[in-house]
């Protein structure tokens, strides 16, 4: 377990991946399954509707005590007190987040080029996605498919935690995990499950099972 990042199965929701139940339906089976942080990613709500949405999911997840990520949109994070904020390349960068909110916040920042490892935005974050490992319809506008060799790359260049992202399912966490990330994240696994709660615990068990095989 990552010491600055002690989540290791990441649950990455939209009430659009939901297939079977409602948005917070899914995310009480998934915790339920053992699921230890979620991420709200809403790309089409208004920052009112979206608020509303976060603020239903944040009781959930008080509830359970566990951390609640906002994605891209820094005036929801803050609205909510949420735990951290995630963005990637085309959102604000982690350098003015820092700068416009509590410097003890998390943030996440999505790596798409190898390049990200020396910029200083890397360097402000505080954990990394790796996105994505594999091609995924649930994001389509994707730069890298970095796969096992990336994170075995990813993972000589930082020691920040590393979080794996796209297409990741109990068949693969295990391999995920081995080639060094500290996480895994994952959408449509578990939001499109007919059984939310026996999937996240297949995939933990993988993790479980793996996390002290890490190259
Ligand atoms: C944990 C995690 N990793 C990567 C992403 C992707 O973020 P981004 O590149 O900003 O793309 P969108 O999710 O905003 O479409 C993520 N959300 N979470
Ligand atoms: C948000 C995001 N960022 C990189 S891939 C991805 C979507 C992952 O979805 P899935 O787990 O359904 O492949
Ligand atoms: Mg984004």
């Amino acid at each position: 377990m990552h010491p600055d990042f002690p989540y290791q199965l990441y649950l990455v929701i939209a009430e659009e991946s939901c297939v079977h139940y409602p948005l917070l339906q899914v995310a009480k089976m998934a915790i339920e399954g053992g699921v230890d942080i979620i991420q709200l990613r809403e790309k089409n709500l208004s920052t009112s509707v979206f608020i509303k949405k976060a603020e239903a999911l944040k009781q959930l997840t008080d509830q359970y005590k566990i951390p609640l990520i906002i994605n891209d949109n820094l005036e929801v994070a803050k609205a909510v007190d949420a735990f951290g904020i995630h963005v990637g390349n085309n959102d604000i960068p982690p350098t003015q987040i820092k700068q416009q909110w509590d410097k003890h916040k998390a943030i996440g920042y999505s790596i798409e080029y190898l390049e990200q490892l020396k910029n200083e935005q890397t360097e402000v974050a505080n954990h990394l996605g790796i996105s994505p490992v594999y091609s995924t319809a649930t994001k389509t506008d994707t730069v890298t498919e970095w796969g096992i060799e990336g994170i075995k790359k990813i993972r000589t260049l930082t020691t920040k935690p590393l979080i794996a992202i796209g297409r990741m399912d109990a068949g693969n966490a295990g391999e995920i995990i081995k080639a060094g990330a500290d996480c895994i994240a994952v959408v449509s696994a578990i939001c499109a499950s007919k059984y939310p709660e026996k999937t996240a615990k297949n995939i933990k068990t993988q993790i479980h099972k793996h996390r002290n095989e890490n190259i």
